[in-house]
């Protein structure tokens, strides 16, 4: 089964969240059931990108043409890859390969290749974006992916978010949780006056984490990738 490909990059390095640092290729899916006001990856839902549709074996292909033998793991990200069934075949490719494979994803539509993911990453959208989480429908995924490595990851811009995230972790005490400095400029090139504001926002997050007295078992990250790289895709 076909699916919308955005882009395929990499090796680069996961920037965000629990396997922060591995090295690792990206598949980028297109579309989204969403539209978060901040999103980084516009481009994949707005209409100012293009997708060109192909099979998961020629993805492998692609990927393998890409990467040479210089990784051993694949996330793929969107846009929200739980649109599109075909991944399933693209996971089990994968692990022939003896790949590991990553999904980032909003957790608001269910697919059963989930189960097979090496490490998946729930990223439930804050007031600030705009989106609503469904709460009932997150206790679902959690619920079947219990034997998975699985962590929750919020991106947080206020004190309003930050509240949000408090309720979360209190809800999934057992979930490894995340918070990420949110990006709020994600057109700029000017790369020094960025990161200045990132660090900025990352030591405002930290002041919140370090005051509250719920969050004592999460962990408080950057995204990695913007302070090396900045806005540039397909990094
Ligand atoms: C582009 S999304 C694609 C996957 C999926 N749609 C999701 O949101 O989880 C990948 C990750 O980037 C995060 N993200 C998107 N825009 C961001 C921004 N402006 N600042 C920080 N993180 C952002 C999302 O919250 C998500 O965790
Ligand atoms: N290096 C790097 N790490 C990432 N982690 C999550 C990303 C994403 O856009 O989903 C991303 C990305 O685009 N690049
Ligand atoms: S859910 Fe993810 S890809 Fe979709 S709009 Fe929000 S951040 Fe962007
Ligand atoms: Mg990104």
């Amino acid at each position: 089964m076909r699916i919308p490909v955005m882009e395929i990059f990499g090796p680069t390095i996961q920037g965000e969240g629990m396997v922060m640092g591995q090295k690792t290729m990206f598949v980028r899916t297109a579309g989204c059931d969403y539209s978060c006001s901040w999103c980084d990856s516009k481009f994949t839902w707005d209409g100012t990108g293009t997708s060109v549709s192909k099979q998961p074996t020629e993805i492998v292909e692609e990927l393998i043409q890409t990467g040479g033998k210089a990784f051993s793991h694949v996330t793929i990200s969107g846009g929200n890859p739980a649109l599109h069934k075909g991944i399933g075949e693209l996971v089990d490719l994968c692990h022939l390969q003896g790949w590991k494979v990553a999904v980032e994803t909003q957790a608001s539509l269910w697919q059963e290749w989930m189960i097979e993911i090496d490490d998946i990453t729930l990223s439930p959208k804050p007031p600030s974006s705009g989106m609503k989480t469904d709460v009932t429908k997150l206790d679902v995924f959690i619920e079947k992916l219990q034997n998975a490595n699985v962590s929750l990851k919020v991106v947080i811009f206020d004190e309003i978010d930050f509240a949000y995230a408090e309720k979360l972790h209190q809800r999934y005490p057992a979930v490894p949780f995340f918070l990420q400095t949110g990006n709020e400029d994600t057109a700029t090139t000017d790369d020094l006056q960025l990161v200045t504001t990132l660090l900025h926002r990352y030591e405002q997050l930290i002041d919140y984490h370090i005051q509250s007295p719920i969050m004592n078992d999460a962990k408080v990250l950057p995204q990695l990738h913007t302070l090396v790289w900045g806005n540039k895709r397909g990094v």
